[in-house]
């Protein structure tokens, strides 16, 4: 019998899930998987840092509830992301015999996450995926919704399809192993949630940001309230035609920075998102729409949570703003060719707007180059 946990349900019909949030989780998926998947096969997608530090406890429980998992260990960072890594996984996958009903067990941060669940949804035409998040950002955004991906030359995300996972078990014990870089990233996208739509969960931000990082029940209502938040766009909006664009909050400037910096270790996606988050607010302010306050009262709520927050905090060269407008021009957000951006009427207000003006933003980039 697993111990309590709190439980987040996704109503999707036929494609419906629970997002399991607990603490002993990664030891009790085997019992867990077992009551949900009677006889499945289990194909384990991880990278070397998790499997390390984590993957001895999900392969005992498993085991002991009668699996026996095969393992595909992967080398870790954004750039895994690719099509390299995609027919290795999917190529183990097939080698093992997996059939369509077996699972997919992703075991990692988003970019497993993303990788792995891309390989199920094309594997047989669809395996079934389980994801187990142990990054804050992975426990936090990537493991719910069913975005799957890898990166392309031209652009961030670009190949990718919605794939629901079956069943997502968010086991907090396992981010005692990430380090305080990867934490800090994974909390922008929490701020993202309070910044859209939720002035009230941005406020209990700032303030119990000290005891987020420190661990305990403030964590947990954290991750908690984000996957409810996640859950609640992706349900209203499953494959982005409307409002659940509004995830996407720093995303255009974020994408176009991590392929600007080569899907490397230089910048992290969350620590592109909170730069991108704080460029949106600024944008929208210089378009008259939010307040300016604003915009410097969550810049210093990112830096005290050790987050970058402008381009120039960007290591190394990111090249001109043509190349950056350029890289924005890729977002799959364009509309026959136009730019949408996700802007604000400040804290808590985001909203959708669609042909946005080039050489408005090329002006607004171009100052923001040397600010
Ligand atoms: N699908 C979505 O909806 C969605 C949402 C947000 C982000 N993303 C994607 O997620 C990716 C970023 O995810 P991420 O920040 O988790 O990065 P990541 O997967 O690279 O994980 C971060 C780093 O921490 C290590 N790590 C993870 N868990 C660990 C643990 N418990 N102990 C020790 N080390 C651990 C990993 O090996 C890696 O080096 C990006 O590619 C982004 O585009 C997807
Ligand atoms: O789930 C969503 O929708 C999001 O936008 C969440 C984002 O945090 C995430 O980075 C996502 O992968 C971006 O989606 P994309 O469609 O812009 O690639
Ligand atoms: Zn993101």
């Amino acid at each position: 019998m697993p111990t309590s946990h709190h439980t987040v349900h996704v109503p999707l019909g036929d494609r419906a899930y629970d997002i399991l949030i607990g603490k002993r989780l990664l030891d009790e998926a085997g019992v867990i998987l077992a009551e949900r998947f009677a006889r499945a096969r289990i194909g384990i997608v991880t990278d070397e840092n998790v499997a390390r530090a984590q993957l001895p406890r999900l392969l005992a429980s498993l085991r002991q509830s009668g699996f026996q998992p095969v393992e595909i260990v992967l080398s870790p960072g954004e750039s895994t992301k690719s099509y390299a890594h995609l027919e290795r996984t999917i190529e183990a996958l097939l080698e093992a015999r997996l059939e369509r009903g077996d699972l997919v067990v992703a075991l990692g941060g988003g970019v497993i996450g993303d990788l792995a669940g891309f390989a199920a949804s094309v594997t047989r035409r669809g395996m079934k995926l389980v994801q187990i998040p142990t990054s804050l950002l992975a426990q936090v955004d990537s493991s719910v919704g069913g975005k799957t991906a890898i990166n392309s030359p031209h652009g961030k995300n670009l190949i990718g399809a919605f794939h629901q996972p079956s069943l997502v078990l968010a086991d907090q014990s396992t981010l005692d192993t990430l380090d305080e870089r990867q934490f800090a990233a994974g909390y922008a996208e929490v701020v993202k949630y309070g910044l859209i739509d939720d002035e009230k969960f941005y406020f209990w931000l700032e303030e119990h940001r000290e005891e987020i990082f420190a661990g305990g029940a403030a964590r947990a209502e954290a991750i908690a309230r984000s996957c409810a938040a996640k859950a609640r766009f992706v349900v209203a909006d499953e494959t982005e035609t409307g409002d659940r664009a509004l995830l996407n909050l720093g995303h255009t400037f974020a994408h176009a920075l991590e392929k600007l910096t080569g899907y490397s270790d230089r910048l992290l996606h969350g620590e592109a998102v909170s730069i991108g988050m704080v460029l949106a607010h600024r944008f929208s302010a210089r378009l008259g729409h939010a307040p300016s306050q604003d915009t410097g009262r969550i810049e210093n709520h990112l830096r005290q949570a050790g987050l970058p927050t402008r381009l120039t905090d960007v290591p190394g060269d990111i090249g001109d703003t043509d190349a950056l407008l350029e890289a924005i021009g890729q977002d799959k957000k364009v509309r026959r060719g136009a730019l949408t951006f996700i802007l604000t009427r400040g804290i808590g207000r985001a909203f959708i707007e669609h042909d946005v003006d080039r050489d408005t933003v090329w002006q607004f980039l171009e100052r923001m180059r040397t600010r």
